[in-house]
């Protein structure tokens, strides 16, 4: 039976285990800005070794991770990047990259994989012989996987592909790798092998490998200097950053393994919710820990109105619009909290002209779970099968 919350918000959710906060607590520390912190040190090293890079530094937010990467690579003013249209750089990053860093965005659409098509980026590319009217094109973003996109993942074939263009052209690689461990479980490929074509890395350690603070950026020696210097004009240099470090060198250390079941437990929800008339989901889209499913029209509810409806139940969800919600599972989400937040949606009949409340639902879920011989109700509050092994 579930108790307390069902927090399907993000994966940024998360809270530190007993683990992390005994590792915080015992944390051997030091002035980084000063010197290094030893466990700073620890991780940053560790990292540069998972994704094959020569070097890293710790920053406090993926945001801050993406931010720095761009400008170091475009510390020329004048320079512009091509990024997609919905990436996380562009819609969710208050525009820093332009605000503090003055450089241009070009937005090239992004494909429903979270891939942008290669000639389409190529087109976008600057001719260096008109530079007096254009920007100069310094570097291409990539993101992998991909929020918006449904946490698609981006094949190290495509990587590649649009790293061979950057080269052709002269540009730098930044990919925004906020789950790229996702990615790499989800592809049972190596970080390292998916980030090969890439100049930096921003790799989120505060998302699915659950860290309660915390990214790192992964480059080569020269740009992780120029990137150390950038982090301290924009306030990132932290003193005894270590007490941080040490839950994040935790999360690498005891999570990655747990992401294949926050992408099981991903399907699972996606299957249950495309049983539920008056819901849609591309079930064969959720390929890591993202759904994002449609309330079709015709259905009595919104999407902020039933965000606010399973809010009664403990359960929490964002809308993704008016008419989809955005659903992310972490490795705090319990096998039981998969069909329990079913069994609330499930009972929310979409024709239905009532709604029975949370108490009714709470009292139907009790009763089906617990009475078991009611078929009609458990067929109605879980989903099982009937004796005809329809829904
Ligand atoms: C794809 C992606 N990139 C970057 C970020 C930024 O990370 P942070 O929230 O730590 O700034 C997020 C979410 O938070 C994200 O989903
Ligand atoms: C919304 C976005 O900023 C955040 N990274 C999330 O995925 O929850």
């Amino acid at each position: 039976m579930v108790t307390g919350r069902v927090d399907l918000r993000s994966d940024t959710v998360t809270k530190p285990s007993e683990a992390m906060r005994a590792a915080m607590a015992n944390a051997e520390v030091d002035d980084d800005v000063l010197c290094y912190d030893p466990t700073a040190l620890c991780l940053e090293t560790e990292m540069a070794r998972l994704t094959g890079k020569q070097a890293a530094i710790f920053v406090p937010s993926g945001t801050m991770g993406n931010l720095i990467s761009v400008l170091v690579h475009c510390e020329i003013r004048g320079s512009e990047v091509i990024l997609g249209d919905k990436s996380h750089i562009h819609i969710y990053e208050n525009g820093g990259i332009s605000t503090i860093g003055g450089v241009h965005p070009r937005t090239v659409k992004n494909n429903e994989d979270g891939t942008m098509d290669i000639d389409l980026i190529e087109a976008a590319i600057r001719d260096p012989k008109l530079d007096i009217c254009y920007p100069v094109t310094r570097l291409i973003c990539l993101e992998n996987t991909h929020g918006s996109c449904g946490g698609k993942c981006l094949s190290v074939e495509y990587t590649a592909r649009v790293g061979d263009l950057a080269k052709k052209h002269g540009l730098k690689l930044h990919i925004d790798g906020a789950r790229i461990f996702n990615a790499s479980v989800a592809l049972g490929v190596p970080v390292h092998r998916l980030v090969q074509a890439a100049d930096s890395v921003s790799v989120c350690l505060s998302k699915g490998l659950g860290a309660p603070v915390g990214s790192v950026i992964v480059g080569s020696k020269a740009f992780i200097a120029r990137a150390k210097t950038l982090r301290k004009t924009l306030g990132g240099g932290m003193r005894q950053v270590g007490v941080l470090c040490a839950a994040a060198l935790v999360a690498v250390q005891h999570n990655i393994g747990k992401l294949e079941g926050d992408h099981k437990k991903a399907k699972s929800l996606a299957e249950g919710l495309n049983g539920i008339k008056g819901l849609k989901v591309d079930v064969s889209s959720v390929e890591t820990n993202i759904i994002f499913f449609d309330i079709l029209e015709g259905a009595n509810i919104t999407a902020p109105k039933l965000c606010k409806n399973l809010e009664e139940h403990g359960i929490l969800v964002l809308p993704g619009s008016s008419s989809t919600i955005r659903l992310v599972l972490h490795y705090q989400i319990s096998e039981t909290d998969v069909p329990y937040t079913l069994s609330c949606i499930r009972v929310m009949d979409y024709e239905a002209s009532f709604y029975p409340g949370p108490i009714g639902i709470n009292l139907l879920f009790k009763t089906a779970t617990q009475v078991p011989f009611i078929p009609i109700l458990q067929k109605a509050v879980m989903g099982v099968p009937d004796e005809n092994g329809g829904k």
